[in-house]
């Protein structure tokens, strides 16, 4: 049976594939232009919940869920905005570079549910580039409007981790965080390594230019930053996950979210002005 990672479990229409060949490509859903799956050379890297829902409704539990106009609860609509649950448009459909490299992009504006809930003319364009090892995700926001607005934003990866008890995190010694486990109180993180051994829902400031996420039996990966200052670190833990109905009894084990964003502090945009950011996720050698 086909699983939920591989292209043959959608209809042809909702998703799209940047396909390199040996096993590396990146599918797309173009509900929430959520990124399901990045294999590289036959590995896959991202966490996909089994029991995700893809209702083109409900939010995708797993892979890359793009975080916009809001990071988190928000009085004016659904929690984490509703970027990851609108259906975005396939603007450049996957073209290859004279580098081999696969390009795609995205795009979401404004329209009247959106400016129901956030009265502003915008445009999102979420271009993707595969490369040999590595996936750039490029999202700017254009402020198409003749008023400023400010907002919120992340991208809300979830790696595949073989167990999540022999992973860490390396590149968050000495940051402010604000523990929202711990009534969102601020501390300092005194570790090199950071494993997760618990429930964890952290927001990493002023976050390095690049993280590293290390696990047993997988190479590491890096994630480099532009413009996204913040890093949150979540992972439910086992009630957790058994208490979201999308998210597998087990999932906790396999899974690690490390989110880049720009979360502790809004970006004003000014009319006619664009709010350029990256993630690079980057296959270590071994
Ligand atoms: O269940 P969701 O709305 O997808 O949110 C999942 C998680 O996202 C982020 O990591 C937040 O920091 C968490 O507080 C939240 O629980």
């Amino acid at each position: 049976m086909a699983t939920v990672q591989s292209p043959e479990h959608y209809p042809a229409g909702d998703i799209v594939v940047l396909d390199r060949g040996n096993g590396t490509r990146v599918i797309v859903h173009l509900h929430g232009a959520t990124v399901l799956s990045w294999q590289c050379n036959g590995v896959e890297h991202l966490f996909l919940s089994s029991t995700s829902v893809f209702d083109n409704k409900k939010a995708i539990r797993g892979g890359i869920p793009v975080i916009f106009p809001q990071f988190g609860p928000w009085s004016l609509g659904p929690q984490h905005g509703f970027a990851r649950t609108k259906r975005w448009t396939n603007v450049i459909p996957p073209s290859t570079d004279k580098n081999g490299n696969i390009i795609a992009a995205f795009q979401l504006e404004d329209d009247d549910e959106t400016r129901q809930m956030w009265n502003h003319k915008f445009k999102v364009v979420y271009t993707l580039m595969l490369l040999d090892t590595s996936l750039v995700c490029n999202f700017v926001v254009h402020n198409t409007g003749s008023s400023s607005f400010d907002f919120t934003c992340l991208l809300h990866t979830y790696f595949r981790v073989a167990d999540i008890n022999s992973t860490s995190v390396l590149g968050l010694k000495g940051l402010k965080y604000v523990d929202k486990i711990r009534e969102s109180k601020e501390f300092t993180e005194e570790r090199d390594v950071v494993s997760v051994g618990e429930k964890t829902d952290r927001v990493y400031k002023d976050s390095p230019k690049t993280v590293v996420i290390q696990t047993a039996a997988n190479p590491s990966i890096e994630v480099s930053t532009l413009s996204f200052p913040d890093t949150v670190v979540w992972n439910p833990w086992e009630e957790g996950a058994k208490s979201m109905a999308d998210m597998d009894d087990d999932g906790w084990r396999h899974m690690l979210c490390v989110e880049a964003g720009k979360v502790s502090s809004s970006v004003i945009l000014e009319a006619g002005d664009k709010f350029d950011s990256s993630q690079t996720l980057k296959i270590l050698p071994n």
